[in-house]
């Protein structure tokens, strides 16, 4: 069973692919200093919780903070006998093009987001993922990766307020009521939320104008849904859309290994 692995840099998405649908799916907290044999204690536990019996026998990774990759590979190495797929690495082909500035180093989740949503949509999308930061993918016609926009995320903006001013509490993002807030909590959550809407509206009209062609917009990431609810901001929302990437990156790397 192939095992996906997309580390954000918040947190960790771990699901066990059987060729088929996702057999079970679990998160934990990005932590750099979590070794191999801790991963392993946690992943062999939930997985005979849960009655699941399968083997891992091959395992792709798609991370935002480099430092966790090495205890990654050692888990691969010493429990499941595999070398990882790694995204970003030379050896990790995608079927897509990346046409960006020489020498950038697109963040891996961006590209694992741009060959999901051109496997699912086909070309010319916006791809909106609410992680740790928002982050706006442009896909070309062909699938290429083109290039984005790298927004603060969420929950970040909301902790930003809470850390610089000594009389904001730390809030939870919801959808307020109404733009006006009536206290300092509503007022808060009217900030970030009817900003984020804004911004989001903003962005992609902009981008829209600058490529020039008719777009489709895919939400994703934790708090695509709220964002949603009421506004038609998504021509589609995908709570799944970064591991299904990871399983197309996966199989055509091994249809190019047997070829
Ligand atoms: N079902 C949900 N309902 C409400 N909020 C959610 C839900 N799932 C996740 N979230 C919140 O949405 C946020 C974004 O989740 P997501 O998994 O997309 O990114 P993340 O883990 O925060 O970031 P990264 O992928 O960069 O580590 C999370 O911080 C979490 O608090
Ligand atoms: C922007 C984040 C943090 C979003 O997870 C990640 O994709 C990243 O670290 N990117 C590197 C820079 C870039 O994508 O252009
Ligand atoms: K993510």
């Amino acid at each position: 069973m192939l095992l996906t692995i997309d580390c954000g840099n918040t947190n960790t998405v771990f699901a066990l692919w059987d060729g088929r649908r996702f057999v079970t799916t679990w998160r934990t907290a990005t932590d750099h200093r979590r070794t191999a044999d801790q991963y392993f204690v946690w992943l062999s536990t939930l997985m005979s919780l849960q009655k699941i019996e399968a083997q891992v026998t091959e395992v792709i990774i798609s991370s935002t903070v480099p430092r966790v990759v090495f205890n990654l590979r050692v888990l691969c190495n010493r429990y499941f006998d595999c070398r990882p797929l790694v995204v970003g690495k030379p050896d990790c082909r995608l079927p897509v093009d990346v046409r960006v500035d020489p020498g950038t180093q697109v963040g891996p989740d961006r590209l694992v987001n741009t060959v999901a949503g051109f496997d699912r949509h086909g070309g010319d999308l916006i791809v909106v993922d609410f992680g740790t930061a928002t982050t706006f993918d442009v896909v070309d016609s062909d699938g290429a990766y083109i290039g984005g926009v790298i927004a603060p995320g969420v929950n970040l903006s909301m902790e930003a307020l809470h850390m610089a001013a000594a009389a904001l509490p730390h809030v939870d993002i919801t959808k307020p009521e109404s733009v006006i807030g009536k206290n300092t909590v509503a007022c808060m959550q009217a900030g970030v939320f009817w900003g984020y809407v804004g911004l989001v509206q903003g962005i992609c009209t902009q981008i829209k104008a600058e490529h020039g062609r008719p777009m489709r917009i895919i939400g994703t990431g934790g708090l695509a849904p709220l964002f949603a609810s009421g506004e038609a901001l998504f021509d589609a929302i995908e709570d799944d859309l970064t591991m299904h990437g990871l399983t197309v990156i996966h199989s055509y790397n091994k249809d190019l290994e047997n070829r």
